[in-house]
């Protein structure tokens, strides 16, 4: 596209944004723009006519018709230079009112798109990630945000109003061929700085990457979390070094950019302007100067103060420029948010993802969905991540009986969480179907279908709420059942621990929080099967709990299962984890290895079968036991990847770390 029409582009889609703001606040803002285009203009015409009445009215002194006809032109020119100062603030005012409204409204759309999404896909998607966090630091810093473009170029009508003016001043009072020249001059410099602007924009946005990763360097910098470890091995050095490169990275190029874009261009269009502007007020000297000229003094200084104050016009505007040349560059990032989402909509085959502007998603909503009776089935599943070749379940087939205790159990990166993802619907499967009572999930509600189930993932969220909250989000619409939420608490042992708290269970969790307090991992975890508890006793009936003992301590962790079973009797409880004394109380296990079953039955089953389960259980078993040092050789861990290993062997570094825990 030409960079006219590139430009022409830009403002026609600012103008289409412009009409979220609603009539009257586009009507209001318009008005004071106009408003501050006329108000210059009539002070210039009347400061003018003031200089040129002084020499009748000195003459003829205070009290003639000269001397009123100077006051009644100078009051004209005092009401417009007031009138003009009370406006300059409201067209701010409004301004900003009609910016953050659109800014609003475009915040919500984003937020409305980002939490809507059935999957969780589009939102691991790196395209559409980075251009929701530029999007975001845009519209979060408010810089130069959309809304700003919108009321930016809202602002250039008080500023072509002038020109306009001015050049009709020039034009009536002196000549039009010098209207038109000096028209043009201010036109051509002004066409210089935007368009310098523009390509200075472009340079900028080009660098959104190199942007991000400085940001995330400096949050990295005050993060609490890295700020143990930097300290630790002493990284900050390092860092400060790595955050000075990227830093150059990105202001480098802008240098260069602007010494380029603004220097010599500068130079040309100025002197350009200067050439036409001196050349129309030499001629108007010229004709001035003649005795039998009829330039009059007052019309000599309306011309000289038009031409003058025009040649302001072709600078930079402050109001305007920098919002209308960047502003639009988060709503860009915007669209294409939009756009990966409906990429990754039609892709997953889920659901048309929302549009922007608008308030609902499309697609017709699916028929609610009654709790599962029978079985939780993988159906010939295959997957692979959304740009990944590798496929992580290759016609996959699972039966989870529904009301039993199934363990998943695998090496590292075998499935096992994406089984979870899966079964949640926040990833589709490419083939095959997961079916609960033979009905395939995607035919049903997904968020019906959601509330049968309370999921605990392994990096589960902590959110900085209070402890009693981060309970009750399990099943937010009975958050209200304090008795409840109590009860689960109690249950997983940490009830003494919340009431040690300043405010019990409604301290904050967040130790930056006023008044809040932290957990430690092991609470943190008890917090998480708390909210397990509180979705099944609020309808939930299949509880996943992917590493649910991780953190415990090992008392903890032997009193888990039984707790845990006995409170969620009668429930479908899918359990993954890596601690084969968790594990062996399942009624079913499933070992999970090359995106396939490799094994499943009962502990005593496998265990019999002696085969990759038993290798792995006998192995983890033996380090609690004083042959500990023995297992833990080299062969013991070589026998431990072997054991899971079953197909041709994925080498996973990390398989003989997780085996021997
Ligand atoms: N969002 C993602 N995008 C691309 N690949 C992913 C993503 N999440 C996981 N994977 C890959 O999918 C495979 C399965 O990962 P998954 O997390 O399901 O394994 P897991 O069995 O739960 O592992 P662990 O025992 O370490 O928790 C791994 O190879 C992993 O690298």
């Amino acid at each position: 596209m030409s960079t006219l029409g590139r430009m022409l582009a830009e403002r026609r889609d600012i103008l289409k944004l412009t009409g979220r703001a609603g009539v009257p606040l586009i009507a209001a803002t318009v008005l004071l723009n106009l408003l501050l285009g006329v108000l210059p203009v009539v002070f210039t015409v009347y400061a003018a006519v003031v200089v040129g009445r002084v020499p009748a009215a000195v003459r003829d002194g205070i009290g003639s018709a000269a001397w009123d006809s100077l006051l009644r032109a100078f009051a004209v020119g005092a009401a417009a230079f007031v009138a003009q100062q009370i406006a300059a603030p409201l067209r701010e005012s409004v301004g900003e009112l009609l910016a953050r409204r659109i800014d609003g409204l475009v915040i919500d759309s984003v937020m409305r798109a980002a939490m809507g999404t059935t999957g969780i896909g589009p939102l691991e998607d790196t395209a559409v990630v980075q251009d929701l966090r530029t999007a975001a630091r845009e519209l979060e810093n408010w810089v130069q945000s959309p809304g700003q473009a919108c009321a930016g170029q809202l602002a250039l009508h008080a500023r072509y109003t002038q020109l306009a003016g001015y050049a009709v001043i020039v034009g009536a009072a002196f000549s039009w061929w010098a209207a038109a020249g000096l028209a043009a001059a201010v036109g051509l410099f002004r066409y210089g700085m935007r368009g310098g602007l523009r390509k200075y924009a472009g340079v900028r946005i080009g660098l959104d990457a190199v942007e991000l990763k400085n940001d995330y360097l400096r949050a990295l910098t005050i993060d609490s979390a890295a700020a143990k470890e930097i300290r630790v091995f002493g990284l900050l050095e390092w860092l400060r070094d790595y955050w000075r490169r990227c830093y150059l990275d990105w202001l480098a190029p802008l240098w260069t950019a602007r010494r380029r874009i603004y220097l010599w261009p500068f130079l040309w269009f100025t002197g350009w302007t200067l050439l036409v502007t001196a050349a129309v007020l030499g001629v108007l000297g010229h004709v001035a100067a003649d005795p039998g000229s009829d330039v009059t003094l007052t019309r000599f200084a309306m011309v000289v103060t038009a031409v003058l104050s025009a040649l302001r016009l072709g600078d930079f505007y402050p109001e305007s420029d920098l919002q209308t040349a960047v502003g639009m560059h988060a709503y860009d990032s915007v669209r294409r948010f939009f756009a990966g989402l409906e990429r990754a909509a039609a892709a997953n085959g889920g659901p048309a993802a929302p549009k922007e502007g608008t308030s609902e998603a499309g697609g017709e909503p699916a028929a609610p969905m009654p709790a599962p009776r029978g079985s939780l089935h993988f159906d010939q599943v295959t997957f692979s991540y959304p740009g990944e070749d590798r496929l992580v379940f290759d016609r996959l087939d699972l039966t989870i009986p529904v009301g039993r205790c199934t363990a998943v159990v695998g090496v590292n990166g075998a499935g096992k969480t994406t089984l979870v993802k899966l079964l949640a619907r926040l990833y589709e499967p490419t083939s095959g179907a997961v079916r609960v009572d033979g009905v395939d999930i995607r035919e049903r509600d997904v968020e019906a279908w959601r509330t049968h189930l309370a999921v605990i993932f392994q990096d589960f969220a902590r959110y900085e709420v209070s402890a009693a909250d981060n309970v009750a989000f399990g099943a937010v619409a009975h958050r209200a059942d304090a008795e409840s939420v109590r009860a689960v608490i109690d249950a997983v042992g940490l009830g003494a621990a919340l009431d040690a708290l300043p405010h019990g269970a409604d301290t904050l969790l967040g130790r930056q929080l006023p008044g809040g307090a932290d957990l430690s991992g092991g609470q943190w975890q008890r917090i998480a099967l708390a909210r397990a508890l509180f979705a099944l006793r609020h309808g939930s009936s299949v509880v996943v709990l992917d590493e649910p003992t991780a953190s415990l301590d090992v008392r903890a962790e032997a009193g888990f299962f039984r707790d845990f079973t006995s409170l969620a009797e009668g429930a479908t409880t899918v359990l993954i984890s890596h601690r084969f004394s968790t594990v062996r109380q399942a009624d079913l296990i499933v070992v999970l290895d090359q995106g396939r079953v490799a094994e499943q039955g009962s502990h005593e089953e496998l265990m019999a079968r002696d085969g990759a389960y038993a290798r792995l259980f006998r192995l983890q078993a033996e380090r609690f036991t004083d042959d500990a040092d023995d297992a833990d050789d080299a062969g013991g861990a070589d026998d431990a990847d072997d054991a899971l290993r079953t197909g041709n062997g994925t080498g996973n570094d990390d398989e003989s770390v997780e085996a021997g825990r």
